[in-house]
């Protein structure tokens, strides 16, 4: 549905040359939520921004639904007509709402219709339509000013759909509410998902927004996407930043000479007693340096830290075992720990 190739994003700025975008390959299927996560910096909002062509890209291609946009862009009067009405179909949600004050919440709603050119009692049935979907019926005759920060995420949704995108772009939805309000936006924007087969784009710095909705997502650092995947796929790769992040469990090696080890279960295999086979079965001591189950992606699952006695080299068999009961197991490096924890505190201390 959403598809960027070799996308760059070059600014000028006093002088000088900053890339946000350095070559971004994204693929977003229909019917999806796709989260994009990074840093401040990333490039995250300049990468959402260049998805509807808000912001033009130096290079590469963006395509929505069949569409490809940047061969629209800046190609005279009728191609230009073309980009207004394909991005007609793709909605945006904004961080602060971006809501006009001096029109009431329906007048808000209708905005884009009377862009459009759609007439004055078409668009009110049209914005009381959406209004009565996102909760806020009664309240389209008030003014954003009356309304709490979710209620006026809400009406900016409303007005996103007005035009029956076929996409949702939000940019940080929830970054401004509160956690209860954050997850009451999270549950509409997946109940739109579902109900209309709505694919969304969101960025976000919380790992939550992901665990909550997301269908996949992809980390971004300098520009660059340097993961992304189904979140069980995330899940299942050895080594991945954004499973790690997703779902954190914690320990340090009680001494030198140990093998640490992160388990992760999940399905048939999380209600076998693999741990106490393992210990009778090589007669070893097993130590749970940290635990944690969540639902990650709607699916249950459960990870677990723990501590052989020795050396990887002398615990190949116990770890082949875990392996063989479906288990994934991740060998965890501490001295690799150490490195990224004083990464963590050094990116932090910015
Ligand atoms: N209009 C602009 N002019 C010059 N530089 C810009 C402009 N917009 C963004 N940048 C720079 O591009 C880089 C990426 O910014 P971008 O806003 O896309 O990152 P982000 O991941 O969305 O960050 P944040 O989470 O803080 O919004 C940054 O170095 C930023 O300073």
């Amino acid at each position: 549905m959403i598809t960027t190739s070799g996308l760059t994003k070059v600014y000028q700025s006093r002088g000088r040359e900053v890339t946000a975008l350095d070559g971004v390959d994204l693929h977003v299927r229909e019917g999806e939520v796709f989260g994009v996560l990074g840093q401040s910096g990333a490039g995250k909002s300049s990468l959402i921004r260049c998805v509807n062509l808000l912001e033009r890209p130096t290079t590469g291609i963006v395509t929505v639904d069949g569409v490809d946009l940047t061969a629209l862009a800046g190609r005279g009067r009728r191609a230009g007509k073309e980009l207004r009405r394909a991005r007609s179909r793709i909605g945006m949600v904004f961080q602060h709402f971006n809501l006009l004050s001096s029109r009431t919440v329906q007048d808000n709603v209708e905005l884009p219709l009377e862009i459009l050119g759609v007439s004055g009692r078409e668009r009110r049935t049209r914005a009381l339509e959406l209004l009565d979907l996102v909760g806020l019926a009664d309240k389209a005759n008030a003014y954003p000013g009356q309304l709490s920060g979710g209620q006026k995420q809400r009406v900016g949704i409303a007005r996103a759909l007005a035009g029956n995108p076929k996409v949702l772009l939000s940019d940080e939805a929830t970054s401004a509410l509160d956690p209860e309000t954050t997850r009451s936006i999270l549950q509409l924007l997946r109940d739109l998902n579902q109900e209309l087969g709505l694919t969304v784009l969101l960025i976000t710095h919380e790992m939550d927004v992901v665990k909550t909705v997301c269908d996949s997502a992809a980390l971004m650092k300098k520009g660059r996407v340097v993961e992304s995947g189904t979140v069980s796929e995330l899940l299942a790769t050895p080594g991945s930043e954004l499973a790690a992040e997703l779902f954190p469990v914690s320990g340090l090696a009680s001494g030198p000479d140990r093998t640490v080890l992160d388990v992760t279960f999940r399905g048939e295999a999380a209600t076998q007693p693999v741990i106490s086979q393992l210990s009778r079965t090589y007669n070893i001591d097993i130590s749970i340096l940290g635990a944690a189950m969540d639902t990650v992606g709607g699916r249950q699952i459960g990870r677990m830290r723990i501590e052989l006695p020795g050396r990887y080299e002398e615990n190949v068999v116990p770890v082949g075992f875990l392996r063989e009961q479906g288990l994934q197991v991740d060998v965890v490096d501490d001295a690799a720990e150490v490195v990224a924890e004083a990464e963590l505190i050094k990116d932090g201390a910015q």
